[in-house]
């Protein structure tokens, strides 16, 4: 089962090798991206269609499902579903919605004022991953944040099923995002296409959304080489969960596998001060993987996961600001206590009764998030992500009274006469007419 570490036994470097998440040693993907992305640009809707032959394993007629064919297979899932959908549909417009602060207006000097104000970005792209499992959650995570921000253009790319369309639970949250539109795209040629644009699908200014490895290769390329941004890298999942004696161990191991079932190149891994505990979540292990209808994945993931052994649970948090997980459960008793000592972690989990899926699918929060260390820097996905905010200013008679001296000492000093000009020309047009605007 988890192979285990003993923290205090560990250099930097074997630390450092632990945390690195590198799954392209070889650059084996790097390659094969490249030469995606090179198709789309050249041969754009016919690489589309030979690439859903290929990888998807089936023949399309036409690349996008219209506003008919979605509602169609919307209303064929059952009630049950649609409630649960609207359930979590609400608990993330709940939690989203309050991200759309207006700023304050500030007077740095007397007639000088500063302010910011959003604008949406305009045109957005939204990957919805769709080959080991459809994702319909995802589609939530991305949509909502869109619709309260405002973006005027949403185009969304999902992998076609075998039946070449999209599975009727992807197709009720179009109807509730009332999006009208969903092409049939996966993998990295789904990103291509939205970056550049083809025939049929609209070039975006931001691609978004989580996926396996090609599609994360595919927008880290895109991003270093093209105007079009993206939101993260967010690749393979991954939990960490600390845990000790107060801890569940069945509840560990449900945790752990919950992400490890996601693909195999997904990880998850175990931190605690507890031998004992981890005896316990091996066992548990076993049982649950037993009867997991995806075993077969989630034990190569187990495989490649580990646990880390830890002499208290300070060390077990300094090891994962470390690692800098994509989801952090800390399940222990004494949880309060050793929050305040996260710095890096995409979305936290707290005590023994919230489970990580509970973000994933409905509590509210977004579970779109960065991983492969990536926690360092970037937030997980939210309304921000789909803003821009615009600096304003505007400078009086007054202000300008009071900050142009500054400005031309400070573009003197850099040498940059133009700029002292842009100032002085003023203050003199000022000081002759007495007037200004
Ligand atoms: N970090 C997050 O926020 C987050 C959220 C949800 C899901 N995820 C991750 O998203 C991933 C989803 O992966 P998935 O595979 O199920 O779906 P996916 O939609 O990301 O990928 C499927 C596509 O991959 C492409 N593909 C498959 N094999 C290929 C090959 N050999 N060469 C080139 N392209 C190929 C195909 O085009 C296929 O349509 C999982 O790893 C999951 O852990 C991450
Ligand atoms: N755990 C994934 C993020 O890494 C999100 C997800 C969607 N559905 C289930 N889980
Ligand atoms: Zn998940």
């Amino acid at each position: 089962m988890l192979k285990t570490y003993t923290y205090s036994e560990l250099s930097t470097a074997d630390l450092n090798q632990l945390v690195l998440r590198n799954t392209d040693p070889a650059n084996a993907i790097q390659e094969t991206v490249e030469n995606i992305i090179q198709a789309v640009r050249t041969k754009g809707d016919d690489a589309l269609l030979d690439y859903a032959e290929r990888f998807d394993h089936v023949k399309l007629n036409q690349l996008f499902l219209d506003e008919e064919a979605i509602q169609t297979l919307a209303f064929s899932i059952g009630r049950e579903q649609q409630r649960a959908l609207e359930i979590a549909f609400n608990n993330i417009h709940k939690f989203h919605q309050l991200q759309l602060r207006k700023e304050k207006k500030v007077d740095t000097m007397p007639g000088v004022t500063c302010w910011r104000e959003p604008r949406p970005i305009e045109r957005v792209g939204l990957y919805i991953p769709g080959g080991t499992a459809v994702l319909p959650s995802t589609f939530l995570m991305l949509g909502i944040p869109a619709r309260i921000a405002g973006c005027r253009e949403i185009v969304v790319c999902s992998p076609p099923q075998a039946d070449g369309k999209v599975n009727g639970y992807l197709a009720y949250c179009a109807y509730l995002l009332k999006i009208k539109r969903i092409y049939l795209v996966g993998g990295a040629q789904a990103v291509a296409a939205m970056a550049y644009g083809t025939a049929s699908i609209p070039k975006v200014d931001k691609i978004f959304g989580p996926g396996n490895q090609f599609v994360t290769k595919a927008k880290t390329i895109i991003q270093a080489t093209t105007s079009t941004a993206i939101d993260m890298p967010a690749g393979p999942s991954e939990v960490l969960v600390i845990a000790n004696d107060t801890s569940n161990p069945d509840f560990v191991a449900a945790d752990l596998l919950a992400q490890a079932e996601h693909g195999k190149d997904s990880q998850a891994v175990l931190v605690t001060n507890s031998v004992q505990l981890i005896e316990r979540v091996n066992e548990a292990l076993r049982e649950q993987l037993a009867v997991l209808p995806r075993a077969a994945i989630a034990e190569v993931a187990i495989s490649n996961s580990y646990a880390m052994l830890c002499g208290n649970l300070l060390e077990a948090m300094d090891f994962s600001n470390r690692y800098a997980p994509e989801h952090l459960i800390i399940a222990v008793d004494e949880w309060q206590e050793i929050t305040r000592k996260i710095v890096n972690a995409g979305s936290v989990f707290l005590g023994h009764l919230t489970p990580e899926s509970a973000g994933d699918y409905a509590s509210g929060t977004n579970h779109t998030l960065p991983t492969s260390a990536f926690a360092r820097s970037y937030s997980g996905v939210s309304v921000d992500s789909f803003i821009k905010k615009i600096t304003f200013q505007h400078i009086t008679p007054e202000g300008i009274e009071n900050i142009g001296n500054t400005i031309e000492i400070l573009a003197e000093l850099e040498g940059l006469q133009a700029h002292k000009n842009a100032v002085t020309i003023r203050l003199e047009a000022f000081s002759n007419t007495d007037s200004g605007k």
